[in-house]
């Protein structure tokens, strides 16, 4: 999980602040130093770590405290503030060329992700009404043509490639001349990786830059690599220069070195992040929501904007209505379920609540599996089970189990935990009307 140890102990650091009426400087500095500790546990950069402490620790001491916060509360505050500042404050876009096609050249090392990330942009871009084409420029990796070939074919987007017997700055500049005969405005070059940097590698990139003119280089960077994917950046943007980077495999077990160090050394933003093998898994990085996350502070902005973009909202009305008139059925919660499970892995989409971090969703255990379960479950309900649950009785439980390769207490749970969720399901309902109304986000599913 994203920053998992440095969210843990930057939060027990910090909270042990929170609940303090009163902060000595001896206890700004404690907490300064285990906060410099878990910086450098996750493999931050250690000028970067520096700065970072003497900014917060300066500002700890110097700033006025808001009247509606505690001292503690106050430094949590400045640190958020900083470690936002740190990932290069806000969202940094990308940018259109004026005159079509743009240009996006894809560099970095091989086996960062380069293929894949080209597939996640090229859907990106797709979402955003625009026509990519994606170019096959590494020649030399021999299964990598084919795979931006099949990435491409996931992404509904074409692949230009004239195999591997001509020059990638020619690939290139063909590839840029298709695009304007078909039509198509945007254009993402995917470039040969190697093990290291290499002369070889640099100017070859070098000379498809100078062919092509790209709107941005940009640059995909391995975040479980730590200080080395520091590193690599500053050298790509040493030898060719880079516009943006993309930090790729967030998921894993990333200490977040990487992602907290390579804007300050690079001076380049990071404007995407990929959280994922599968080609969904890739979003903008946002540096104020990521330092909320690594405080704990949850990210519900990334997941409303999620539950937004993957929720049908006609569905959702229709969902309310039935809600208020206490007609939700088995049906109904599977579709949730469903549209659910588009928001990505449970344990992610948990994450950005705020509270449940580290331990929390440990303690929690969360398990896709349970989800693959229970759909099962459902669809081995007829018709009639589903929308009215009251028939099933002792043998049409059994026969649900025995269908769907469950248990009859995996049944019985779960539905004991339909009938608990309609329950509160209509409770909330009445809840909302009592209230006054505004422009609240209504609940997307049950049960959260
Ligand atoms: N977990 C995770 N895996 C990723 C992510 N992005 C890419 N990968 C995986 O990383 C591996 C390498 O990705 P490729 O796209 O083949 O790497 P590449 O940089 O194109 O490699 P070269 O073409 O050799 O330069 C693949 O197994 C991908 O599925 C990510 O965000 N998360």
């Amino acid at each position: 999980m994203i920053f998992e140890g440095l969210s843990e102990k930057l939060q027990n650091t910090l909270s042990k602040l929170k609940s303090k009426g009163k902060l000595t400087e001896k206890d700004v500095k404690e907490a300064m130093r285990e906060v410099k500790l878990a910086l450098l546990e996750a493999d931050v950069n250690f000028k970067v770590v520096k700065d970072f402490i003497k900014r917060v620790s300066d500002r700890a001491v110097g700033d006025e405290v808001m009247e509606s916060l505690t001292p503690g509360q106050h430094v949590i505050k400045i640190v958020n503030e900083e470690l936002t500042a740190l990932m290069g404050s806000s969202q940094s876009k990308l940018t259109f060329s004026s005159k079509p096609p743009t240009i996006y050249m894809m560099v970095g090392l091989q086996g960062s992700g380069k293929t894949t990330t080209c597939g996640k942009l090229a859907k990106h871009l797709k979402k955003q009404q625009k026509s990519p084409l994606l170019v096959a420029c590494d020649i030399y990796r021999p299964a990598a043509i084919q795979q931006l070939k099949t990435v491409g074919g996931q992404v509904d987007v074409p692949v230009f490639s004239m195999g591997d017997g001509t020059s990638p700055v020619h690939i290139s500049k063909a590839a840029v001349e298709h695009a304007n005969r078909q039509g198509l405005d945007t254009v993402i070059i995917d470039t040969a990786g190697r093990l290291h940097i290499d002369e070889l590698l640099m100017e070859e990139l070098q000379q498809i830059k100078a062919a092509v003119k790209p709107q941005e280089i940009l640059l995909v960077v391995d975040s479980m690599t730590g200080q080395d994917a520091v590193n690599v950046a500053e050298q790509f943007h040493e030898q060719i220069g880079i516009d943006g980077v993309i930090l790729t495999k967030l998921d894993g077990d990333t200490r977040g070195g990487a992602a907290l160090s390579v804007r300050a050394v690079t001076q380049k933003p990071i404007k995407f992040a990929g959280i994922g093998e599968k080609i969904d898994e890739f979003e903008p990085f946002h540096p104020d929501r990521m330092a909320s996350r690594i405080l704990g502070m949850g990210d519900m902005l990334s997941l409303i904007e999620k539950a937004q973009s993957n929720i049908d909202l006609k569905k959702a009305q229709e969902l309310e209505k039935k809600m208020r008139t206490q007609q939700f059925t088995f049906d109904d919660f599977l579709d949730q379920l469903q549209q659910m499970k588009n928001m990505g892995p449970l344990s992610q989409v948990l994450q950005m609540i705020p509270g449940m971090g580290g331990k929390q969703l440990k303690n929690l255990e969360v398990d896709d599996r349970e989800l693959v379960h229970i759909e099962a479950i459902i669809q081995s309900m007829t018709r009639e089970e589903r929308s009215n649950p009251g028939l099933i009785n002792g043998s049409r439980r059994k026969r649900i189990a025995i269908g769907s390769g469950t248990s009859i207490q995996q049944v019985n749970k779960l539905l004991k935990q339909f009938e608990q969720t309609r329950k509160m399901m209509k409770q909330f309902m009445d809840m909302e009307k009592g209230m006054k109304k505004g422009g609240r986000f209504k609940m997307p599913f049950p049960g959260m």
